[in-house]
């Protein structure tokens, strides 16, 4: 590491499902069409982590079972140290974390603003990934929570660059509305950038945009508030699930109950013994291969609010008994 220059730091929020991890592999293939070497720090709800096939060949520390903004604040502290230490061997260009779905960029930003690490990384940037497709829905008092709708305002509040990401889900018209929502709710105009699959322009994700000591009045509100009020959130894990054809699949996907709000994981399909990984989000499922160097078990893994139900189990019973 050149002990003059600071590591650039780019911190990924946004709710559950939005697309951090897609325009954070976007950002990590511009790092290796330039020859840079990234950390890469993702925390994760539940205690698996599911999409480590993503970043197969890239140094990845992982924070399970917690949320950084709170259980586990330590043990990012501890990371960073760990880091530290093996940038003397491994120099870093660039540090890239991604919070979970729930959590308050402002806690990670705290953390990196304290000594030792203010003077060894920069952040340059709190890249706040909005799903256009159901911002409104999240914002209804009816469809959703007080704590989503102020989790949400935390993370545009936060954000220095707003990726409004999939706009390819909705039409020009509600586009627009939710512009002026999100406006309304404090973001400012001029960092909001549509995109589908967190395809921006580089030089817009890169940009320097988070001013260390530029103190946001509005900002250090949020940190008093904060009461670690994302505890609405559970996520629950099904394994040894039995194989099906992957039509059953989609049709139990797309029978989950609505407070489901993500999913993800492995599945094994019934005719070729195959594991596919699955990202459910904004109620559509996909399944895509993975490599089969990746030792991996059927999981699913399901985040949401009020988990443990009636309705939940009766679905999850469906799948683990075999009977779709
Ligand atoms: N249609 C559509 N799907 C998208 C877009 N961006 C991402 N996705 C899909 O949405 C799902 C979730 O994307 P991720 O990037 O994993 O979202 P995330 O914010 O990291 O999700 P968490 O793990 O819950 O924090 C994946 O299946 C993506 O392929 C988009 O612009 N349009």
């Amino acid at each position: 590491m050149n002990i003059n220059s600071k590591i650039p730091v780019y911190i990924l929020s946004g709710f559950l499902g939005s697309g951090k991890t897609t325009v954070l592999i976007k950002m990590l293939e511009h790092c290796k069409a330039n020859g840079q070497n990234p950390g890469i720090i993702l925390n994760e709800l539940g205690q698996e982590n599911v999409e480590g096939h993503l970043f197969e060949d890239k140094k990845v520390v992982e924070l399970l079972n917690g949320c950084i903004c709170c259980t586990i604040q330590d043990d990012l502290k501890e990371t960073m140290n760990d880091l530290v230490a093996e940038m003397e061997s491994n120099p870093l260009d660039v540090l890239f974390i991604e919070g979970t779905g729930v959590a308050n960029p402002l806690e990670i930003q705290e953390v990196l603003l304290t000594d030792p690490y203010m003077n060894q990384f920069e952040i340059m940037s709190i890249i706040t990934v909005l799903d256009a497709s159901h911002f409104r829905e999240y914002q209804s008092i009816f469809a959703s929570s007080s704590e989503v709708r102020k989790l949400i305002k935390e993370q545009i509040i936060c954000g220095s660059l707003l990726l409004l990401n999939k706009t390819d889900l909705i039409g020009q018209e509600e586009i627009q509305k939710v512009i002026r929502k999100i406006i309304q709710i404090g973001g400012d105009e001029s960092n909001i950038i549509q995109c589908k699959f967190g395809q921006v322009d580089n030089d817009l994700l890169f940009e320097k945009r988070f001013q260390s000591f530029m103190m946001n009045p509005q900002n250090t509100d949020i940190v008093q508030e904060h009461e670690h009020h994302h505890s609405f959130i559970q996520a629950i894990k099904l394994e040894d699930i039995p194989s099906f054809p992957i039509k059953s699949y989609e049709k139990w996907f797309k029978g989950l109950p609505s407070n489901v709000l993500r999913g993800k994981g492995y599945i094994e399909i019934e005719q070729t013994k195959e594991l596919l990984n699955f990202q459910y989000a904004s109620n559509k499922v996909t399944f895509t291969k993975i490599p089969t160097s990746v030792p991996k078990k059927s999981i699913i893994i399901l985040i949401g609010t009020d988990l443990n139900n009636e309705a939940i189990n009766e679905h999850c019973k469906y799948l683990l008994e075999g009977i779709l």
